[in-house]
């Protein structure tokens, strides 16, 4: 297989590998990656629809359209009222005053009469006094008339009149009125003829007035792409920022990064691949909303530069990828970025808004503001936005070059930022968001509570590699509070403390063991207690303590096998050597290295091969992508990586499944897949917790074969609850309960000193197979009751299991001298007794664990004094302490028995490993020398206080009850 690769080389390796999963991510993920790509034309065509409707609204008005040859409007007339817009009817053509003088009734009858096209009607007119009285009409109706004259007659040969109008245009679903062409010169037309044709006397005098526009350009007073622009492009940009956010969380809630990491990833290779990777999503996705721009035939994008546009939206994409990775270091759950997203859209649509309206990007604001309004993303978009669409404002604008990103626009006289200061803004803060999220990434405690130190890049270490071998306070630290301290305890065992005095003799350097691979010296891990603030109550819950100082060794070339009921504390261990839980006390080393230096933990997963509880793997990618992956992140020859990806998958038996997606396989196949990533890269270290559940019995036993080739040259730490594999495959055996090593040893000498000793299954004639369900061929309770006394005279057992067609004793390892000639004279009167079959077997792994975790729960009951209701066949309730065996019961004591009754509890564990009672024996006297336990709580119960206090057991010894039987 040849050397791992190291330093740079192996860097570009991870790397390389990375970039490639998530180009195979992305490509599986084909409708996220479609609208990262591609929703720019959906929103540029919204954006294309918003303007045509816009101009569809303004077409009507001259003033908006471009006027190259202005037609004359030739003597216009005077248009009905009710031509103006927000007239209220009924409404008059006009009003007049100077109705005292029958000369100018005639001259106001005269242009009623020969307005053009139209003559007015009398009852559309209306005529006062006085200009006060119009002025006061005017007042008291408002909106009923367009324009008023004023009439004075100075003498025969002079007329002056005066004219009034509301002036305000007014402007009505994109249609513009103007007052003065519209109406004030008709009218003014009309009163200058009439008042002419009446001083000269010609009623048929006439001139012609012919009124005309400037020819202009239309005026773009509306520019979609600015206004609405900033939120479209926004919009687009948010697809990306929460895809990577979700990507970069996924990974981290899935432990799929932790997972890397403990395989030996660069996290340098790991935040690189993502960028360059969404670097080239970006790349592509701004190109289309340039090119979708251009189609839609958007002034914004034909007459700005290409690559000035273009550039914007890449670093402004880019800018937002940054901003994700900033953000992830933050959220924990996956299903939170799509929230993130929208809060984000939400605020930066705001601040969009409030960047349109001018704020902050002109000279009447501070450099202040536009410093820190800078700072977010969407709003450097709007400012840059507003730029390129002035730039480009009418079609005859040039719009802003590539040379010209540099300048203000010579029309822009309020500019205080060039498109250049935008894109360095947007650059300076795309590298403060990626050194943010990378220096966050490493201090914020992750779901295990593991961080760096705050200043963690000051360590010398962290940069070269080097030392690793002793604590260093602050690498990789517990972030709990202060928690109480656990009570040290000398072990019971004489093989665990054989262990501990040796480790500690090793750790003192006082011995030395070139064969250890691992070296646990002391190790203690308290998880802190939490306190959750609900409405109305603060809930708190104490500090546990899961490791309680733990000295062991683990030798080279040897599978140490980890035993424990569930909560014994097996994960926490695997979790602290392999960096994922921060250790609270003491320290391992791992060839050498400690795991509480992060340059040590750093070596630490060069040299590990690490099979989860629960399988961590990407759904999306193949089982033989994945060993690729690992291959490389461990660093193997690319040479070789083929060869031993498909060795290894061969050996799993996922030759075919190899290439089908890890997320459709069953339960089995995942364990199978974790088990080889473990074993890739020829770790020194391999730890496998409980590798082969779900796997049905053909594929575990292939998998034990697996496990036991590889202990070969490597030290193996294996968990597991199949007692059978931890037989077949263990060298040594350690039992934890509660936090603690019980036992230590090979599997025989587990069972020679924890098992009881011997079990032997006596069946009686007929019932070969133990089925007492056949009631003819069952023996008499009189030659049963001969056996159990047979093995009482002899051996001093009782039976532990009975019934009628079984005895099962249990025979303990001092009377193992007794037996051969115990069984001869017992097959001597199997015909007497009526036996039809007798086995012998030595107790199981099983038995030991059982025991094991029995004494262990026996303890933490005594030591909590803990209280389990026993009920008697006679209803009777009395409290016994939990584990309690024999039990006398208070007030039973009569002549007959002047001790009293007692009974035997049978204790079973539930799911929970919880001591429970399962059944008890029949209510016998208690022998005479039976004295009570010295601990035993016994009492007679009673009333206290209204209440009825519980009866308590006697607690019996059980030596003397078995020998006083
Ligand atoms: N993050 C945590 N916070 C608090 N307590 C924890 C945490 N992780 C584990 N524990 C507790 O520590 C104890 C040991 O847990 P651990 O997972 O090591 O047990 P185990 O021996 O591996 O059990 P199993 O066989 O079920 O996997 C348990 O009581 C568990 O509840």
């Amino acid at each position: 297989m040849g050397d791992l690769s190291s330093g740079f080389t192996l860097f570009q390796q991870q790397y390389k590998s990375l970039f490639k999963k998530n180009l195979l991510l992305s490509w599986r993920n084909k409708r996220a990656t479609f609208l990262q790509l591609f929703s720019s034309f959906f929103f540029i065509f919204l954006i294309f629809c918003i303007e045509k409707a816009i101009r569809a609204r303004f077409d009507s008005s001259a003033e908006f359209k471009s006027v190259t040859d202005p037609e004359a409007l030739v003597s216009p007339p005077i248009p009905p009222c009710e031509d103006k817009f927000y007239m209220k009817r009924p409404c008059f053509d006009f009003v007049w005053s100077g109705n005292g003088s029958a000369r100018l009734h005639k001259i106001v009858d005269a242009i009623r009469d020969n307005n053009l096209g139209r003559s007015i009607p009398s009852s559309k007119v209306l005529s006062f006094k006085t200009s006060d009285e119009v002025n006061q009409w005017l007042y008291n109706n408002p909106l009923r008339c367009p324009g008023a004259l004023h009439f004075t007659e100075k003498n025969d040969s002079v007329i002056s009149y005066g004219l009034q109008t509301n002036s305000t245009p007014v402007a009505k679903r994109g249609h513009f009125e103007d007052p003065t062409l519209k109406f004030q010169i008709p009218l003014q037309i009309a009163a200058e003829r009439e008042i002419a044709r009446s001083l000269i006397g010609a009623p048929s005098f006439s001139w012609i007035v012919g009124l005309k526009e400037f020819a202009h350009p239309a005026t773009e007073t509306f520019s979609a792409v600015a206004t609405l622009g900033p939120a479209f492009f926004l919009a687009i940009a948010m697809f990306g920022f929460v895809f990577q956010i979700s990507s970069l969380t996924t990974e981290k809630e899935l432990k799929l990064r932790q997972e890397m990491t403990l395989m030996g990833l660069f996290d340098s290779a790991y935040w690189l691949s993502w960028l360059t990777w969404e670097g080239i999503i970006t790349l592509i996705s701004s190109l289309f909303t340039v090119l979708f721009g251009m189609m839609f035939q958007f002034d914004f994008f034909l007459h700005n530069s290409f690559a000035v546009v273009f550039l914007l939206f890449f670093l402004f994409e880019f800018n937002m990828i940054g901003f994700a990775f900033l953000l992830s270091a933050f959220i924990s759950k996956s299903s939170s970025s799509t929230s993130v997203g929208f809060f984000i859209f939400i605020i930066g649509f705001l601040t969009q808004l409030v960047t349109i309206f001018g704020f902050p990007y002109s000279t009447t604001f501070s450099s202040t503001y536009r410093t820190i309004w800078s700072l977010f993303p969407p709003n450097l978009l709007a400012g840059a936005l507003n730029l390129l669409a002035g730039a480009t404002s009418t079609p005859s604008d040039p719009g802003v070059s590539w040379k010209g990103r540099t300048k203000c626009s010579p029309n822009d006289t309020d500019c205080v930022i060039t498109i250049n200061d935008i894109y360095l803004w947007l650059v300076g803060t795309f590298l403060v968001w990626f050194i943010l999220a990378i220096y966050f990434d490493n201090i914020i405690p992750n779901a295990s509570g593991v961080r760096k130190s705050a200043f963690y890049f000051l360590n010398l270490g962290y940069w070269t590699g080097k030392g690793g071998n002793k604590v260093e306070e602050g690498g990789i630290c517990s972030c709990a509070a202060s928690v109480p301290p656990i009570e040290l305890v000398t072990p019971d065992d004489e093989d665990v403390l054989a262990e501990e005095t040796s480790v500690k003799a090793q750790a003192r350097g006082e011995e030395t063991d070139s064969d250890v691979a691992v070296q646990i010296r002391g190790l203690v891990k308290t998880y802190p207690g939490t306190t959750k603030i609900g409405c109305c109550k603060c809930k708190k819950t104490s500090s546990y303590h899961a490791l309680k100082g733990l000295w062991v060794n683990f030798a080279k070339n040897q599978l140490f096998c980890l035993l424990g009921p569930n909560g014994a504390g097996k994960t926490t261990v695997i979790n602290c050597l392999t960096g994922i839980t921060p250790v609270t006390g003491g320290d391992a080393l791992i060839y050498g290295y400690s795991i509480r230096n992060s340059v040590g933990m750093s070596n630490i997963r060069k040299i590990i091969g690490v099979c989860p509880q629960f399988d961590i793997l990407w759904d999306l990618l193949t089982g033989q992508e994945h060993l690729y992956l690992f291959a490389n992140i461990k660093g193997l020859s690319p040479a070789s990586i083929g060869s031993v990806v498909k060795k290894s998958i061969e050996e799993v038996r996922l030759t075919e499944a190899g290439k089908v997606r890890a997320g459709s396989y069953s339960g089995g196949m995942k364990r199978r897949l974790s088990v080889a990533i473990a074993l890739i890269g020829d770790p020194k270290l391999v730890i496998l917790d409980e590798p082969t559940t779900g796997m049905d019995p053909i594929t575990r036993r292939h998998v034990w074969d697996i496990i036991e080739n590889a202990k070969k040259g490597r030290a193996i730490i294996l968990t597991t609850h199949s007692m059978e594999e931890a037989d077949i495959l263990s060298d040594r055996i350690g039992i934890m309960a509660k936090g603690r090593l019980r036992c230590i040893g090979t599997s025989i000498r587990l069972k020679s000193r924890f098992g009881t000793g011997f079990i032997t299954n006596v069946n009686f004639s007929g019932n070969g197979k133990g089925d007492s369900s056949i009631g003819d061929e069952v023996v008499s309770s009189a030659k049963q009751e001969a056996v159990k006394q047979f093995f009482k005279t002899h051996l001093g057992v009782l039976p532990k299991e009975e019934n009628k067609a079984f005895l099962t004793f249990v025979i303990p390892h001092d009377r193992e001298g007794l037996l051969t000639r115990f069984f001869a004279d017992l097959r001597e009167r199997e015909n007497k007794f009526g036996i039809s079959d007798i086995q012998l077997g030595l107790t199981t792994l099983e038995e030991v664990f059982l025991n094991i975790a029995k004494q262990a729960e026996l303890e933490n009951a005594a030591a909590e004094g803990s209280l389990a209701t026993l009920t008697l066949s006679s209803g009777y309730s009395i409290q016994v302490p939990v584990g309690a065996r024999f039990v006398g019961i208070p007030g039973t004591e009569s002549e007959e028995n002047p001790r009293g009754l007692m009974v035997e509890v049978h204790w079973d564990q539930d799911d929970s490993g919880i001591l429970c009672i399962s059944h008890h024996s029949a209510e016998t006297p208690i022998p005479p020398s039976v004295q009570p336990m010295p601990y035993s709580a016994a009492g007679h119960g009673g009333r206290f206080l209204g209440r009825t206090e519980p009866v308590h057991g006697v607690v019996l010894d059980p030596n003397q009850v078995i020998i006083g039987q």
